[in-house]
């Protein structure tokens, strides 16, 4: 495999990816001033995330059957191509319609991006890095909220909103340019593996990963894992902590912004991790579920607003949920062959962003239903209002924990019959223990016996 040009091809994909999460996280940043401009309620607010994300969603398994198809470069270059369009969509809108448009682009072309540029990284380096490069290509894309964040920000608030969406557009047209010129799907003399299937074999070839309980315990994971986080960033995060908790808005900021800084440093300790512990991918998934479980339970139990450190404690957690669910694409990877990760990755995608999408509009409705009944004198982005929609989430989590406990007493019933037993975690901590145990008596015993 030529080094350099592997290195190029990857770095491009995550070029691109970067710019789509920017595109994503974009209206997050500007939820308030579109408050203004589209005269929106909380809920018709939500609306432009939610249908972005709808969209995404209902896009990721053709998607997936369309990188096994044409490969990573056409449908990323397209990608970028198309969030270019939706952002200058959404930089002349004026009324709630016309932003929604703007944001169905920028779902369409957001869903090509991801699981294309991870389909490349198998096919141009070798399996041993695959683990780490897969974690450090989804931390490295989340940057681009730290571009939607700072400069993207600070564009928005110093020239306006039309000039601040079409220099995003332009970024996409830069994403969209490289893409085409410099990505390959596979190295020089080595065939990507290209499905040339007709519809009957397309609709075979996902019915078999769906049926893989892998690709199921890749879906589920990414479920439990993913979406509190992805909630808080896009869309009730910012306000929670600006007029909730009542931090300023560079507090706020800051902390989101710890958010992608955690997960870029967790991810490759959870990548090798990972490689080294396959067989203990689900038990940190169901970990990592009941931890943000618990961090939410101690923020809403707080009668008034929580405590600093509280809140970083609640953003690293819902940050490590970030690599965490990223563990779900590797069980697409190693529970499929090579011709159909891509339809595996995008079922296993669908899991997050639909958690996601039904959590942010069902808080919306709660906060508008709460406001709407004078649940609080201090409007519709109260304190009390925030901890009761946000409660919506323990409902989620219970469901995607149960989801990945069942699906994994599946994969682990298949692997059995297969011959290969995963032993239970806590005869793997005992044995560890034993033989550490026997290790100190044995190092004791060699220094007693070079003293005599
Ligand atoms: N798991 C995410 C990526 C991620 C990593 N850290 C935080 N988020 C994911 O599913 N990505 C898909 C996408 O399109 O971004």
């Amino acid at each position: 495999m030529n080094g350099k040009r592997a290195w190029l091809v990857w770095g491009v994909g995550v070029f691109a990816y970067l710019i789509a999460v920017t595109h994503r996280t974009s209206f997050g940043v500007a939820g308030l001033v579109a408050t203004d401009r589209f005269d929106a309620t909380a809920s018709a607010l939500s609306a432009f995330t939610v249908i972005q994300l709808v969209v995404y969603a209902v896009l990721q398994i053709p998607v997936g059957v369309l990188v096994d198809r044409f490969g990573p470069r056409v449908m990323i270059a397209t990608g970028a191509g198309l969030m270019a369009v939706g952002q200058l969509q959404l930089a002349a809108a004026t009324s709630v319609p016309g932003g929604v448009v703007g944001r169905i682009f920028v779902g369409a072309g957001d869903a090509m991006t991801f699981i294309a540029v991870i389909r490349i990284i198998p096919l141009w380096f070798p399996s041993f890095r695959v683990p780490v490069l897969t974690q450090l290509t989804g931390q490295l894309g989340q940057l681009g909220q730290l571009i939607s964040l700072v400069p993207f920000a600070f564009v928005l608030h110093a020239a306006g909103w039309s000039p601040a969406f079409a220099g995003l557009a332009g970024l996409g047209v830069l994403a969209c340019v490289l893409s085409a010129a410099l990505l390959r799907n596979a190295p020089q003399g080595m065939e990507a593996p290209a499905s040339k299937d007709g519809i009957k074999e397309t609709a075979v070839n996902l019915t078999t990963a769906w049926q893989q309980p892998g690709t199921r315990l890749g879906m589920w994971s990414h479920f439990a894992t993913q979406f509190s986080g992805t909630v808080f960033v896009l869309t009730w995060g910012y306000p929670f902590l600006v007029s909730g908790q009542g931090l300023d808005s560079g507090t706020a900021s800051v902390l989101l912004s710890l958010f992608v800084v955690v997960g870029i440093i967790c991810g490759p300790f959870l990548g090798s991790w990972v490689g080294r512990h396959p067989l203990r991918r689900s038990s940190m998934v169901l970990a990592v579920t009941l931890a943000t479980a618990a961090a939410w339970a101690a923020v809403i139990a707080q009668s008034g607003p929580s405590p600093l450190w509280l809140l970083v404690l609640l953003v690293l957690v819902l940050a490590i949920g970030g690599p965490a669910s990223m563990i779900a694409f590797d069980f697409a990877r190693t529970f499929n062959p090579s011709h159909r990760i891509g339809t595996a990755t995008g079922i296993v995608n669908v899991g997050g962003f639909v958690a996601a999408l039904i959590s942010m509009y069902i808080i919306g409705i709660i906060l508008d239903l709460l406001n709407s009944v004078g649940f609080s004198s201090d409007g519709l982005y109260s304190l009390d209002a925030f901890r009761v929609a946000f409660s919506f989430q323990f409902i989620v989590l219970g469901f995607g924990f149960a989801a990945v406990a069942i699906t994994r007493g599946k994969v682990r019933r298949g692997m059995a019959e297969r011959g290969e037993v995963v032993p239970p975690l806590r005869d793997v901590l005992a044995d560890n223990r034993r033989r550490r145990e026997q290790f100190k008596k044995e190092q004791q015993a060699q220094r007693e016996s070079r003293k005599r």
